[in-house]
């Protein structure tokens, strides 16, 4: 049909770029049809339901245009697989929109192609289709991502009840500490290596898929830490009509971070309202304390307990002679 001419793109063009760098992410899903239908087919097993999901990330709010493609690719599918893993899902499939401006060229996409590839080995999905567009203003690249649970368990917001344990997986704060450093807000810190390591908790955040069975098994509400902890609690507090209570000093803190806060006492309230963290915040009941984190340590997921649920409403932050902190915000809001 179009031969090369005057306006024929320079590069590999819209079908050319799926061809080439997105077809082979479809290879191992028969329902995505070769990215070759107007649509793909998802089979759910008998017993199961469809969990649905969609993040977007936008070029200087979520990452920045600098950042290595790879890199954008793997938080792109990290941070959907993270909304999986908190609802006890086991990742299926997952849509890809992305919207380039005109100026991206090939090789751009071939790198973020190879960071999805990476990714999709690392966490067993494959894509399933989605949409290529261009866009006249920043970077936009959305997945929508498909998980299943047995049905009728997949773990809500609402479900946490007074007298219930809060649980959160990893170390919180290393995200918004990377950020700093990335935005140069922030001085690295003096310990070998946790410079990177904080931007690598930044760039590449390890969505917690193996603590998935542990909150189908024990947990009465979760929600995955993507706006800051204080935030993500009060969703979990606001859907279930209860009131939580979180200890300051037992929130797990990695030694990069304890290094810095050493220096700089202050940074504690951004570590727990900054987001970017992409662990797991759960409750349950007290007396799985012992079993949760004896399957959490099996399941290489370390998990901390850091605060308790009660009657009434909101999200309490105490520090260590049990007074509350005054915190300014609870968490990364776009509007
Ligand atoms: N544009 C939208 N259209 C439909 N639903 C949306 C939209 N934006 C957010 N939501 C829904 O609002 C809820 C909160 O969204 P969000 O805070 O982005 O969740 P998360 O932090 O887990 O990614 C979710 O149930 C999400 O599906
Ligand atoms: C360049 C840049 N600026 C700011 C941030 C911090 N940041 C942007 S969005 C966000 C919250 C999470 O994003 P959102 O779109 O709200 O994800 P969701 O809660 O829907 O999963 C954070 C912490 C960042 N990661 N990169
Ligand atoms: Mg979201
Ligand atoms: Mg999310
Ligand atoms: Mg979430």
């Amino acid at each position: 049909m179009s031969g090369p001419g005057p306006s024929a793109p320079a590069g590999l063009g819209e079908f050319g770029r799926i061809e080439r760098y997105l077809r082979p992410l479809a290879a191992g899903f028969p329902g995505a049809l070769g990215l070759n239908d107007d649509a793909a087919l998802v089979d759910v097993p008998l017993g199961h339901q469809l969990v649905v999901t969609t993040d977007a990330m936008v070029a200087g709010v979520h990452f920045l245009p600098s950042d290595p493609p790879a890199d954008i690719a793997h938080k792109l599918l990290a941070v959907n697989l993270s909304d999986l893993a908190a609802k006890g899902a086991t990742p299926l499939a997952y849509s890809l929109v992305t919207g380039l401006p005109k100026d991206t060229p090939d090789s751009w996409l071939a790198a973020f192609a190879a960071g999805l590839g990476e990714g999709q080995a690392r966490w067993g999905i494959h894509l399933a289709g989605g949409d290529s567009v261009s866009t006249a203003g920043p970077m936009n690249l959305t997945i929508s991502a498909l998980g299943l649970v047995p049905t009728g368990r997949m773990v809500r917001r609402a479900g946490a009840r007074p007298g219930d344990l809060v649980f959160v997986s990893g170390c919180i704060g290393d995200g918004v500490l990377g950020l700093m450093l990335a935005l140069g807000t922030l001085e690295r810190p003096d310990s070998v290596g946790g410079g990177d390591y904080l931007l690598s908790r930044l760039r590449r955040p390890e969505p917690r898929l193996p603590l998935a069975p542990v909150l189908l098994a024990h947990a009465s509400a979760a929600a995955d830490v993507s706006d800051g902890l204080v935030a993500d609690v009060g969703h979990i507090a606001s859907a279930s009509g209860v009131r939580v209570v979180i200890d300051s000093a037992t929130v797990p803190v990695s030694d990069p971070a304890l290094g810095l806060l050493a220096e700089w006492p202050g940074l504690l309230a951004e570590m727990l309202t900054g987001g970017d963290d992409y662990e797991v915040v759960f409750t349950a009941p007290a007396d799985h304390r012992n079993a949760i984190l004896a399957a959490a340590a099996s399941a290489g997921v370390p998990v901390t307990a850091i605060g308790r649920v009660e009657v009434g409403e909101g999200v309490s932050v105490l520090d260590r002679a049990g007074q509350p902190l005054s915190l300014g915000k609870s968490g990364w809001q776009h509007f």
